[in-house]
């Protein structure tokens, strides 16, 4: 592997070879014969008639290996789907259209230099740059390439310069929806449809007539599609978004208006989606918190137009549905998910803030955050009135329809036999209130309160969540408490008017204004009762709070760095989190959801949860990284992205360039391999993953940024961290010795 690579490297050819793969493949004058390569053409007929003369996979005589290498690297000349045989038949081992460090080839295959227009030959070996190779020829051939003149540096680049590359230039783009005619059908698509006839449909709130009418005009544009478009009513009952699970459909979000040029030079209005990222795999809508932390990636990749119109969907959504659903389709409309907007919105307008209308971007995002702070996470059911704490408590009717089928069969299976009947007859007639089960009810309040919290699922919320009073949940509201306070303050001259639109479910009347004074007091009131009811100083964290025992749970979460995150933690409790709470949370990938001990024994009727141990998320460790450079713990915030760094940059080597939804912390050689409930999310492709999953990629962009210079240089040549320590260690006592004072 290279040990550093310049993305902006081109050779005297002015070609970049880390182009994207668009302006790398789609160019036919790069993979012409213009780098000295023999004039003779390599007509694809020629080359498969030699092919099958010599019985072989590759039709050019043997050539020594003495290429040297050029200025601009070395180049192979390599026809593209010979190759791509080759690599499979006698690479790929275990037939999965990748090469990893689990199959079982040669590892080597011998490609023809540019240079020598085909003669002579090098070798490439090992895994990463196989798998390389497998990736680039799987796009060259999806760009219609037959034969390439492909760059050395891509096959063996620095995996971190190349995992950076593909978030940036392909990822993004491979996960960003748009709503509208140009693109409809990918964004309706949904794998999690049981339903017998999955057909694309949207629903349109009612306050968005010109949307409705909009959307019908493309499905009678275009019946290919089958569009369904469905009006909303006003108001959303939960009988309602149960009846809609028969037709699940997607929610419709913000668009623009546009001019649009009907090819005559006439002028026209139409409209166009504001484009969201998806997090990827079987979860193509908007989610609310996987936005937030796909929007700190983006920021860092100047995306910033994808941030901000992620920003104003959320705003639509507060506006139109009442809240930040937990994502975009109907069977999703009675929750939300950990709320982030306020935090959002200032990183984006940080950004755009030189821009005319940044303030006003602001105002919206700001008025829309007040409205869901109060109507959604202040007002009953999920305020708790007498801590004045907040709990995730959604509404909802019956079992929800989107997890995987056999998802709660363990948890209905004694009622079905109670009551003898079917599965699916026993979900319906239990959903429609036909058959009355209250220990199930109690069952799915909380199972619906463990989906609003993100963490769905873990036996830290298991049968209780509705109850709690979460240290995540209260650090974020605190964190809107303070941020709004702030804002008004600083930007809005202490004095915010509330309109009419922004008034229903608050305390507000339009056009009544809003001061800093009263937030700055609900900050430190939250504050004061998180102290007393979750703080434990013995053991160096905050512990969710139930609401109903009246009691501190004992659950040790990730969960705790939040506090850290929002602030609201002292510099002692920091202290203390550091020296008692992150020992127990810190493995070899970087934190772990839960502990062990907390997760408790597993069996075969206690299988395990996809947020306990031994499993690690991105936003975990985004939020303990940034939580703990508030507090100057540098040195802990870097070891943990270091460490989370690693593990993914190690997975993406050994495994064609795999990045996936969640990883298991513990485990060095495979971490993407997650058997917990649905899987894992992202291991699904053929040949080169086109997305990876967006809050990884976003925590990979993020974290890079967290490291220091010198353990961006060690990631790159995968240096585990205890050797990186050491040398470290060596090079200081080295220093020292050799310090003349
Ligand atoms: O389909 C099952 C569940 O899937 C979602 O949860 C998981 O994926 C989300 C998207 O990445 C993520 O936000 C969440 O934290 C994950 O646990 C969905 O959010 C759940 O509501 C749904 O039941
Ligand atoms: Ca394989």
């Amino acid at each position: 592997m290279q040990g550093t690579s310049n993305h902006r490297s081109r050779g005297s050819d002015d070609y970049g070879i880390y182009d994207d793969a668009k302006t790398y493949y789609a160019s036919e004058e790069r993979h012409s014969n213009r780098y000295g390569v023999r004039t003779r053409t390599y007509s694809q007929n020629s080359l498969v008639k030699q092919l099958e003369r010599m019985g072989a996979t590759e039709p050019f005589r043997r050539g020594s290996h003495d290429e040297t290498t050029m200025d601009q690297g070395r180049r192979f000349l390599v026809n593209v789907d010979a190759t791509l045989e080759i690599l499979k038949n006698q690479e790929d081992t275990d037939g999965n259209m990748q090469i990893t460090i689990e199959d079982n080839g040669p590892k080597v295959i011998s490609l023809r230099t540019a240079a020598s227009a085909g003669h002579n030959r090098f070798e490439v070996r090992g895994t990463y740059m196989l798998s390389n190779l497998l990736q680039e020829l799987t796009l060259a051939k999806e760009y219609g390439r037959k034969q390439i003149i492909l760059d050395e540096g891509r096959l063996n680049e620095n995996p971190v310069d190349r995992l950076s590359r593909l978030i940036r230039d392909h990822f993004w783009d491979g996960l960003t929806r748009r709503i509208d005619a140009s693109s409809i059908e990918v964004a309706a698509r949904d794998p999690k449809d049981w339903t017998d006839d999955p057909r694309p449909r949207i629903y349109v709130p009612l306050g968005a007539p010109e949307q409705y009418e909009y959307y019908q005009k493309v499905a009678a544009d275009r019946p290919e599609l089958r569009l369904d478009v469905q009006q909303l009513p006003e108001n959303i009952t939960v009988e309602l978004i149960r009846d809609l699970n028969d037709k699940p459909g997607l929610l419709a979000v913000a668009v623009e208006k546009v001019e649009e040029d009907d090819g005559k030079g006439n002028k026209t209005t139409t409209l166009k989606g504001l484009p969201f990222v998806v997090p990827g795999g079987r979860f193509n809508e908007l989610y609310g918190w996987d936005s937030y932390m796909e929007s700190l990636g983006l920021l860092i990749h100047e995306r910033v137009d994808l941030a901000k119109s992620m920003v104003l969907n959320f705003c639509f959504c507060i506006e139109h549905y009442g809240k930040i659903l937990n994502a975009t389709r109907s069977y999703y409309l009675a929750r939300s998910q950990p709320p982030f907007l306020t935090d959002m919105a200032l990183r984006v307008y940080e950004k755009i803030k030189h821009e005319p209308d940044s303030k006003e971007f602001l105002r919206r995002a700001i008025l829309a955050a007040i409205k869901e702070y109060h109507s959604v996470w202040t007002s009953e059911p999920r305020l708790d009135p007498v801590t004045g704490l907040s709990r995730y408590r959604p509404d909802g009717l019956g079992v929800p329809p989107e997890t995987e089928a056999t998802h709660f069969v363990h948890i209905l299976e004694p009622y079905i036999k109670k009551h003898n009947m079917g599965f699916k007859e026993f979900v319906r007639a239990y959903n429609y209130g036909e058959i009355k089960e209250p220990e199930l009810d109690e069952y799915f309040l909380h199972d619906r309160a463990v989906r609003e919290s993100g963490h769905d699922t873990s036996y830290r919320l298991e049968g209780v969540c509705a109850n709690l009073a979460t240290i995540d949940l209260n650090s974020l509201l605190f964190k809107y408490e303070t941020d709004i306070g702030r804002t008004i303050r600083s930007l809005f001259g202490d004095k915010l008017v509330i309109p009419a639109e922004f008034c229903a479910g608050t305390p507000y009347q339009p056009g009544e204004s809003v001061s800093s004074a009263v937030w700055d007091r609900r900050a430190k009131r939250r504050k004061l009762t998180m102290d007393k009811l979750m703080w434990n100083e013995e053991e160096g964290m905050f512990f969710d709070y139930d609401t109903v025992k009246k009691q501190r749970c004992t659950y040790e979460s990730a969960t705790t760095f939040w506090a850290l995150w929002a602030g609201l933690a002292t510099p002692k409790q920091a202290a203390d989190m550091v020296k008692k709470g992150l020992p127990k949370l810190e493995m070899f990938g970087g934190l772990v959801a839960g502990t062990e001990k907390s997760r408790g024994e597993l069996g075969l009727e206690r299988p395990n949860r996809q947020w306990d141990y031994p499993y690690g998320w991105a936003p975990q460790q985004m939020l303990a990284w940034t939580g703990l450079l508030r507090y100057s713990f540098t040195e802990e915030a870097e070891r943990l992205a270091y460490k989370w760094l690693f593990m993914i940059t190690k997975a993406f080597v050994d495994f064609n360039g795999v990045v996936v939804e969640k990883y298991d912390v513990t485990r060095p050689i495979d971490p993407h391999r997650v058997d917990a409930e649905y899987g894992n999310q992202g291991l699904d492709f053929k040949g080169v993953a086109k997305e990876g999953f967006g809050w990884v990629n976003a925590s990979y962009v993020y974290g890079l940024q967290i490291v220091n210079a010198h353990m961006r240089r060690a990631l790159g040549t995968l240096t585990p961290y205890e050797t990186f320590v050491k040398a470290i260690e060596l090079n200081n006592e080295r220093a020292m010795a050799n310090l003349t004072l």
